[in-house]
């Protein structure tokens, strides 16, 4: 079995590294493709860079070049569900790209012909989630994720993105993710830590928390891993 680990930043796979140890790394598209085995798992870890288009060329590659076979991803989120605080775990149960817009048309928001607003992910491993939040007493949230090429540092368009999707979170890789795997048939999960609220002051809380969330959503795919 070949599992993917993709993170978007530096600091959500750091974690990971650190954990496993030794690994060798292989350099392809102007990204590094950490390879390294666990409990008989060969294992391929990346981040991606920020963004749709490096989510999907290191998701596609991941796939594609390393013969991933399961994809999960792992980093921070913002929330949209005032219920969600900083350090909430969330596992998505499907996920739409808030900034695709051919509304002009009449379509509806992140929608384009011969595709669908939402994704859903696989829901073996959404499940393997919710078993190892149970078994290590973690409060986990199985929600929505709205993706898009922005940082939400503003009430207002949080205030939309929340309403238009009905959206736990937000983020800037996962959608693209999602519409990779659903192509290429490849079971994935997207699992986030709330670094903040996407608010007016997300960019201070994204700072202060990004290092410490990214560490517990690491951790909590390391669990998963122990079970698969
Ligand atoms: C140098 C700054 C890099 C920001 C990257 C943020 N990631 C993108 O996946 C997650 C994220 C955390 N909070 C967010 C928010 N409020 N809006 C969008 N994305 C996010």
């Amino acid at each position: 079995m070949k599992i993917a680990i993709m993170g978007a930043m530096v600091e959500e796979i750091t974690p990971l590294l650190e954990f496993f140890g030794t690994y060798e790394t292989i350099e392809h598209a102007k990204n590094r493709y950490y390879t390294t085995s666990y409990r008989g798992i060969d294992l391929v870890i990346a981040y991606s860079k920020i963004g749709k288009v490096n989510a999907s060329l290191t998701a596609s590659t991941l796939i594609e070049k390393f013969g991933a076979q399961k994809l999960l991803f792992s980093g921070v989120a913002g929330a949209l569900n005032p219920s969600l605080k900083v350090g909430d775990l969330l596992v998505a149960t499907k996920l739409a790209q808030h900034d695709l817009d051919i509304t002009a048309f009449g379509h509806p928001h992140g929608y384009v012909p011969e595709g669908s607003v939402y994704v859903e992910t696989d829901k073996a491993l959404t499940e393997l989630a919710k078993q190892v939040a149970l078994e290590q007493k973690i409060p986990l949230l199985e929600g929505i994720i709205a993706t898009g090429d922005q940082f939400i540092c503003d009430g207002v368009k949080k205030e939309w993105i929340h309403t238009t999707f009905n959206a736990d979170a937000t983020e800037m890789e996962g959608a693209s993710v999602a519409v990779v795997c659903d192509a290429l048939n490849i079971p994935f999960c997207v699992l986030r830590a709330i670094s903040d609220a996407a608010d007016m002051d997300a960019g201070f809380s994204f700072d202060e928390f990004l290092v410490s969330s990214a560490k517990e959503s690491a951790q909590f795919i390391i669990a998963m891993l122990d079970e698969l």
